[in-house]
This record gives C-alpha cells, sequence and structure tokens, in this order.
C-alpha cells in the first residue's frame, strides 16, 4: 500500500551554498510530484520548530477539554459570529451526518471587529494558563511556514520571479484559520464519522495530531484499483476509484495537504484530495490543524505558470478552465453553511 511522501523543508531555510541550492531544487520538484499525484505529504518542520512545541500544545488543548461542559461552553460559536469558538461534540455536520469531535475554532484577527458580519467577530481564547500565548506563538510559525511552502511549489512549478511576486501578494496576509480538535473513541453505533469526508477549502493544511494511529485517513484516486471493502464504512468517494489509506503522525513531521485554492491556481493539476477521520481507538485524540489561507481579498484564478504545465501534461483536461473566486467571498459561503444549520464541512 502506497505511504505519502516525506518533504524536509530544511533545505528552504538556508540558501548559502551550491549545494543547498541543489537540494532546494530537489526538494521543490518533490513537493510539486506529491502534490500531482497525492494532494496530501509529510513535511519534516524539525530543522524549524522544536517538537517539543507542538506536543506543549497538545496538553493544553487536553486541558481545555478536560474541563466541565459548561465551561467551554462559555466560549460558544454562538456569543461572537458563529464561526470563532467552542463548538460541541457532534455540533460540526458533514455530509450531513455529525462528526463525533468537538472543536475550538480561531481565525486570523480583524480590524473592527462586528460579531452580526460573518467571520468579523473576535477570537475567544480559553483561559487556561499559557494557552492563548503558546498558540498565538504557533500561529506565527505557521505563517512564515505558509510562505516557505508556498515559495517552494511556485519554485516546482517553474514560476518567474514576477509571477511568484504576484501570487505571493495573494498570500502574504493570510486569513488563516486554526482549528484545536478533540475526538473521543467513535462509537461503532454512531451513524457517521469521527470527521467525514472532505476536503480542505483553502490554500495549505499543516496538521500536528497527537500519536494516535489509524485515525486520519487519506483517499488516493487510482483508476483501476478498488479497495475490497471489508468494513462497515459507506462509501463516500462515490464512483471513483481508489483507496482510503492512513496518514498517521510522524515525529518531526506536520502532516500537509492542499486545499480547493491551489486546485483554481493550477486549473485541476494539483487536486485537493478527500480525506476523513475513523477513530475506534480507545483514547482521546487530539489534532491541530491549521489552515494557510489567501488573504480576504485575493482573486485566485488560474496562474500561468500551471497553463505552461498543462499546455503539454496528460495530467489534466486542459480545455477545462477553473472560474476563479475571490477567497473571502468563497469563505463565506462555505462557513456561512453554518447559519443555516449545515456543517463548515458541507458542501
Ligand atoms: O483531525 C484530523 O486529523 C483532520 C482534521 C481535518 O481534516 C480538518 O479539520 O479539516
Ligand atoms: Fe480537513
Amino acid at each position: 500500500m502506497s505511504t505519502l511522501p516525506i518533504i524536509d523543508i530544511a533545505p528552504f531555510l538556508t540558501r548559502e551554498s551550491q549545494q543547498d541550492e541543489d537540494k532546494r531544487a530537489a526538494a521543490s520538484s518533490a513537493l510539486y510530484d506529491a502534490c500531482v499525484n497525492y494532494g496530501f505529504f509529510y513535511l519534516n518542520i524539525a530543522a524549524f520548530v522544536d517538537p517539543s512545541e507542538p506536543e506543549e500544545l497538545t496538553k493544553l488543548a487536553r486541558e481545555f477539554f478536560a474541563l466541565p461542559q459548561e465551561e467551554k461552553d462559555k466560549l460558544a460559536l454562538r456569543n461572537e459570529d458563529h464561526a470563532r469558538g467552542y463548538a460541541r461534540l457532534k455540533e460540526n455536520v458533514t455530509n450531513g451526518k455529525a462528526d463525533n469531535h468537538e472543536g475550538l475554532d480561531f481565525y486570523r484577527p480583524v480590524e473592527n471587529p462586528d460579531k452580526s458580519k460573518p467571520l468579523w467577530g473576535e477570537n475567544q481564547w480559553p483561559t487556561v494558563p499559557g494557552f492563548e500565548e503558546k498558540f498565538k506563538r504557533w500561529v506565527e510559525k505557521m505563517k512564515i511556514l505558509g510562505l516557505i511552502v508556498m515559495e517552494a511549489m511556485a519554485d516546482g512549478l517553474r514560476m518567474t520571479p514576477d509571477e511568484w511576486k504576484d501570487l505571493r501578494s495573494q498570500v502574504d496576509d493570510s486569513f488563516w484559520v486554526m482549528r484545536v480538535i478533540g475526538y473521543p473513541p467513535l462509537p461503532n453505533d454512531h451513524d457517521g464519522f469521527s470527521c467525514g469526508a472532505h476536503k480542505d477549502y483553502g490554500c495549505l493544511t499543516f496538521l500536528h495530531a497527537d500519536p494516535t494511529p489509524s485515525a486520519l485517513q487519506v483517499f488516493l484516486a487510482r483508476p483501476g484499483l478498488v479497495q475490497s471493502e471489508s468494513s462497515d464504512l459507506p462509501k463516500e468517494q462515490g464512483s471513483e476509484e481508489g483507496v482510503w489509506i492512513n496518514a498517521d503522525p510522524i515525529p518531526g513531521c506536520v502532516v500537509c495537504n492542499i486545499g480547493e485554492m491551489w486546485e483554481i491556481w493550477t486549473n485541476g493539476l494539483y487536486r485537493s484530495t478527500l480525506h476523513r477521520v475513523v477513530h475506534r481507538g480507545s483514547n482521546y485524540r487530539v489534532s491541530i490543524p491549521f489552515f494557510f489561507e489567501p488573504n480576504f481579498d485575493a482573486v485566485v484564478k488560474p496562474l500561468a505558470a500551471a497553463r505552461r504545465i498543462n499546455a503539454c501534461s496528460e495530467h489534466t483536461d486542459v480545455a477545462k478552465e477553473h472560474k476563479s473566486v475571490v477567497y473571502g467571498e468563497f469563505l463565506v459561503a462555505k462557513v456561512g453553511n453554518n447559519f443555516d444549520g449545515k456543517g463548515k464541512y458541507d458542501n
């Protein structure tokens, strides 16, 4: 069975010698292959953050989730803009079914907050000592990582310096999102998943999860390959042929996947990959995805560099032009689903 590629970001942190340049070129091209063939990969970030840092975040998250329900409810989404704050177990819905998780959502702070406007409220931080400070530090690191990976991807697509400058200007004030998710074991009779199958809708997701194995699953579209479905799980991939593989955590790495904005930028060359969580283990699992997204007002449209590749590629249907979107409008439409009782991951 396939496993996801591992890409080390170390070559993107130094640029001193020719050897660095060579390693960098090799890593950019590995990134390109990973995006075309998987849409998911491990990023070894050990050269950038000490592994003890995200472990500390997991501990703080556990402290929060262990609080009495009424304490957690003090940060309810409805206090704010219905997007920032705490969602109870099963409050989130994917594909019409309740997800077996609880979680806290944070977004990029905005100027002149107004909680009556979608996404325009204020973050609600738990009072767990150290929580706000440590998670804010993580946000700053992940924003830097986002720009590093974006530049590496631009290299992988052989973008010109001007093209990269233009793409950079679409993501340099990222409307990021961070989720802190707690998953109790999935009961056998639960009608749904720990988190149902979905694609992430933005740009890049960096996921730190505790070491729980066999929880996060990734769907690899592989025509001709059909998994012998021994499990009782519904087929969320529709009629597409392929396999679900586990993306278990690797120490020193975050799991990275690309969101739907990359599908638009590359006119379908990079595909945003379906994934889901099925946590049948007996422990309480914690995961912390950070979503590095475009700027709120970024106009996302197919990139010239991707058109050049698509013109001579067997991977995509070049006739099919992806529609451009203003990222903030796209996001409000997605999250806006919450207001009419649908879940965040619903389309
Ligand atoms: O908890 C996980 O491993 C994945 C969560 C996820 O896919 C998401 O929040 O978008
Ligand atoms: Fe996701």
